[in-house]
């Protein structure tokens, strides 16, 4: 057998469900479904986008062929007079970071956020026409995650009504800016407003950085790219950026003023919009983080799920076929976890956007009151989605067996890509411990407020803490009340318990530096709430199909048991499970995984990736692997010559015993 072909059209009878229907699941509905499909198929059969030589390329030509495709999607949009919602799924399958991703993503959100009326109808229209190109200045090369701790000064000139932008530092410069070291002709600058020697706490600046005629820096900033990357491709195809500011001036009115105001005589006024809405961009964009993890999740388990069941090893019996690596009980233990992973996150991110969507209007019309849970939800599912995300592509990697090393399997660039999604956008530590204030602060108050939205569940604190799992057999894991409790009562007792350590601490603020890495794992269990809860809201909705209901069903069980089994210390611990009924949940386990496994193949066409965005001889929808691979080893331009470059001059003469004359 040289190729895997007919072995995916075997795999694909064994499925139990309607796999269109699933699509249709997956995608959310099936007008959804249908657009992507449209836009993914567009995308694939343009050879403008042809993308599995760009880790071949140099960062010249790799950067200059990304701006090409900018330019052609553009052009398309255009043309094609193709929706905002269309234009963002169309970058999504170019799949391709560029400065267009600052620009759509942070730039205009800022805007949009953060600036008053006046500033919207100026800056926009300029924005989403492309006629300005912004990116977002935050990070410095000294600070990052701490903002407050920003260097970058912003002082008001009343002689001139201008404000004064200034890096008075080496670690002050601007550092990893995306789209900003070549492209970008203004940037939202954060910087330290001062007024009259006094400081008034770090803001948005409209900056405009390279002249819109010739594109050359404008007087008083220096700019350049920060230097090459992880991996080859991957996230070189964006120019981030370092900025120095030589006292640059700009008008008053390029300060972003919704939240608070700078006046003509250089007062500050502190509106009643809270502060924490000049971090309002965060929010939107980790959000957004959420919603593609499993994006990313599932084109890596898509590739080391067709590959597992193409591969072949051990237990050829009469000259018969090896056994197909998917069929070993570790490989499914591995491999089935991520399958669940990749739609709990879809469903999760799902409604994370749904929870977004009412904060922001809640926020037009002057409402607060759910900014904090919103923070939280967004600042730990980022967290969690993208670090499960990041640790399951390389788990995907090591699936593949040796191959998985190989560039032409996909998952080296697609983990390149990935990972900086665990630092940017706040890194994932500092992410949870901002979940962490939020906790402790609901635990503190359960005596006396009820605690809401995603935390209501500590309502029944009291029963949390004191019942226990009544489960006595495999059978009795699958319900998923029983399933959401356990995961409830570990989450309440291991915040309250670090409520009540935190309490023995005269100074909280030390109490905390001190149990950070407890609290940090507490707010881990309780994003795993979130996530199993909102799995089981949409086991409760309609899900048509054949089939369908009945595998999601499975999935959530894998999804939800196999982090039980992987935490189990935590359940153990809290004393809410006894080590039977752990090991039952594990027995369990074990029989949800032959459930998926004539499924599998299935559950991965639904996700409808397309082979130009797997971009994995691996993960080839016809499972045709080994004619690919082997052809794809000779196409390798180092193999155009069977006498490489250096060959005649440092190998030839040590083999003939030539070295010490031999010019090297
Ligand atoms: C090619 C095709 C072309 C076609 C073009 C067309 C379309 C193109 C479409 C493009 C689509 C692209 C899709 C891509 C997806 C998106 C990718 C975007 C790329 C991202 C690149 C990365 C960018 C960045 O990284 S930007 C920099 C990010 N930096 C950080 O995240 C810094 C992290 N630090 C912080 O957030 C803060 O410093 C923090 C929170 C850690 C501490 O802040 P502070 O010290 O001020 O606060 P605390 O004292 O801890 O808290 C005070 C109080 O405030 C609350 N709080 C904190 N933050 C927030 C918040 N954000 N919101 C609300 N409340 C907040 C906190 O909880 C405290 O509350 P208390 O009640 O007082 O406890
Ligand atoms: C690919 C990429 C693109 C980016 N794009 C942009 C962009 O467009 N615009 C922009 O402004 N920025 C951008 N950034 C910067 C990014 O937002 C920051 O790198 C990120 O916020 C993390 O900050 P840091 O680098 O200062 O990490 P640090 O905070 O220095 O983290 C270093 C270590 O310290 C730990 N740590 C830090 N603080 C604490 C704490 N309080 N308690 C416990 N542990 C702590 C962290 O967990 C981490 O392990 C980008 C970064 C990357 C990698």
């Amino acid at each position: 057998m040289e190729g895997g072909v007919d072995y995916l059209i075997d795999e694909r009878k064994k499925a139990q469900f309607d796999v269109e229907a699933m699509k249709v699941a997956w995608a959310g509905s099936r007008q959804a479904f249908e657009l992507s499909d449209r836009i993914a198929k567009l995308v694939a059969n343009d050879p403008i986008f042809e993308k599995f030589s760009r880790p071949m390329l140099g960062r010249k030509e790799l950067f200059k062929n990304s701006l090409r495709k900018v330019a052609h999607a553009w052009k398309l949009i255009i043309d094609l007079r193709l929706s905002e919602e269309e234009a963002k799924l169309l970058r999504h399958y170019i799949d391709e970071p560029a400065y267009t991703d600052l620009q759509w993503e942070m730039f205009i959100p800022a805007i949009e956020g953060q600036g008053t009326e006046e500033q919207k109808r100026k800056w926009l229209p300029l924005a989403r026409k492309m006629q300005v190109i912004g990116s977002y200045a935050q990070t410095e090369l000294g600070h990052g995650s701490n903002v407050q701790g920003l260097e970058t000064t912003a002082t008001f000139d009343p002689q001139t009504d201008e404000f004064v932008i200034h890096s008075p530092t080496l670690t002050s410069s601007k550092w990893w800016p995306g789209g900003t070291a070549k492209v970008s002709t203004h940037a939202i600058v954060y910087a330290r407003l001062i007024l009259d020697g006094q400081f008034h706490g770090v803001h948005g600046f409209i900056v405009q950085l390279r002249n819109l005629e010739n594109h050359t820096p404008l007087p008083g900033i220096t700019v350049g790219d920060i230097g090459m990357k992880f991996g080859n491709g991957a996230y070189n195809t964006m120019d981030n950026g370092v900025i120095r500011f030589n006292h640059v001036h700009i008008p008053r009115n390029q300060m972003l003023m919704r939240v608070s105001q700078v006046t003509r005589e250089g007062k500050f006024v502190q509106s009643d919009v809270p502060r924490q809405l000049l971090y309002g961009t965060m929010v939107y964009v980790r959000q957004k983080i959420v919603a593609d993890a499993s994006k990313a999740l599932s084109r890596a388990v898509c590739i080391a799920t067709r590959y597992s069941a193409v591969r072949r090893q051990f237990g050829s019996r009469n000259g018969g076929p090896e056994i197909q690596v998917i069929d070993y009980k570790t490989q499914q233990s591995r491999l089935f976890p991520l399958l669940a992973s990749a739609y709990a996150f879809r469903f999760v991110g799902e409604w994370l956007k749904w929870l977004y969507t009412d904060v922001k209007q809640r926020l037009e019309a002057n409402d607060f009151s759910t900014l904090p849970e919103a923070h939280a939800c967004t600042a730990g599912l980022k967290s969690l989605t993208t670090s499960a995300t990041a640790d399951g592509i390389e788990e995907c990697r090591k699936l593949c067996g040796g191959h998985g090393y190989l560039v032409s399997s996909g998952i080296p660039e697609l983990f390149a890509t990935y990972v900086p999604a665990c630092t940017f956008e706040g890194d994932n530590v500092v992410m949870m411990l901002q979940v962490a204030r939020f906790l402790v602060k609901t635990v503190s108050e359960l005596g006396y407020k009820q605690p809401v939205g995603t935390t209501a569940y500590m309502r029944r604190v009291t029963a949390l803490m004191q019942s226990n799992c009544a489960v006595r057999t495999a059978e009795e894991w699958l319900n998923p009340g029983v399933v959401v409790e356990a995961f409830e009562a570990r989450s309440t007792r291991m915040a309250v318990a670090c409520g009540q350590r935190l309490a023995k601490f005269e100074n909280p603020e030390e109490g905390f530096a001190e149990l950070s890495a407890d609290l940090v794992e507490a707010s881990l269990a309780h994003c795993q709430v979130i996530v199993v809860s909102k799995f089981v809201e949409k086991l409760q909705q309609e899900i048509p199909g054949k089939g369908v209901k009945r595998l999601l069903e499975v999935l959530f069980y894998v999804y939800a048991l196999f982090l039980l089994h992987k935490h189990q210390g935590d359940f153990l611990a809290t004393g809410y499970l006894t080590p039977k009924q752990a090991s039952l949940a594990n027995d369990q386990l074990r029989i949800l995984y032959s459930k998926v496994r004539p499924n599998a193949i299935a559950l991965v066409d639904s996700f409808n990736h397309t082979d130009h965005l797997l971009s994995s001889i691996l993960g080839r929808y016809d499972g045709n692997v080994y004619p690919k691979l082997y052809e794809a080893a000779f196409n390798d331009p180092f193999n155009d010559s069977d006498i490489a470059d250096g060959i005649h001059q440092y190998v030839q003469p040590m083999l003939r015993q030539e070295l010490h004359s031999a010019k090297l």
